[in-house]
């Protein structure tokens, strides 16, 4: 699916976030913090937004983007390749990295889509070095306010009307909303945190409550 919508995947991004997506993951960025001269990370690094804010804004660091779509990652290596990052192949589930490895591991939209959340949390705890950062950039499903209704038949029809439009895929953002609305609660989320050793976890959400960061310290 990732494969397939890669090369519309950023403009889809601006226009269903209503140019919002850049500013939440600065926030990811600034959560992660100076790695100084270490190895950072960003996970299912997708077009690699994440990993070029992160290198513009700590250049001193080594930096390393990772997805398993190949698509994604080429379309990460066209779009920065006049940054210093290192762009490579890899399953979150099961990390090519030795463990203590980084200094922080940044990811966005990744959890919503593996099968087993707690497993991927602790395979990033693993390549961690003891006091690294991890911080996780998510959909998460809207509180059932006086806006959940709005919501609702935004996610039901707008979203997926506008992948037709600019993605021609509107499976993969029906799939979007579908499993935002399946994915875990944000506090839920940030128990899952705790069970995978993370400590300090707490988090914060944007966009009308459908966003949210997550952030914790590992031990
Ligand atoms: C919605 S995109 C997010 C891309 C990017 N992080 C961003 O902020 O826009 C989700 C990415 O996760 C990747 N992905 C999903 N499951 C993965 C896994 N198990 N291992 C590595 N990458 C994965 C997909 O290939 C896709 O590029």
């Amino acid at each position: 699916m990732f494969d397939n919508i890669a090369p519309s995947y950023d403009l889809m991004n601006r226009v269903m976030t209503m140019g919002q997506d850049q500013k939440w993951r600065r926030f990811v960025v600034n959560q992660a913090g100076d790695p100084g001269t270490g190895w950072v990370l960003d996970l299912a690094t997708g077009t690699g937004d994440i990993a070029a804010l992160m290198e513009k804004q700590f250049p001193a660091g080594q930096h390393l983007g990772a997805d398993f779509s190949l698509n994604m990652l080429s379309e990460a290596r066209k779009r920065f390749s006049n940054q210093a990052i290192h762009w490579q192949a890899g399953d979150a589930t099961n990390l090519p990295y030795k463990d203590n490895t980084f200094e922080s591991v940044t990811f966005g939209y990744l959890l919503r889509n593996v099968d087993d959340s707690l497993v991927v949390l602790k395979e990033i705890h693993r390549v961690l070095k003891p006091g690294g950062r991890v911080v996780c950039l998510d959909t998460t499903p809207p509180e059932k306010n006086i806006l959940y209704p709005f919501i609702r038949l935004h996610f039901r029809f707008g979203i997926p009307l506008l992948g037709r439009f600019i993605a021609s895929d509107e499976t993969a953002y029906s799939y979007l909303t579908g499993s935002t609305m399946d994915f875990h609660k944000a506090e839920e989320l940030a128990e899952i945190f705790r069970q995978a050793g993370f400590t300090s976890v707490d988090y914060k959400k944007f966009m009308m409550g459908t966003i949210g960061v997550h952030w914790g310290t590992s031990a």
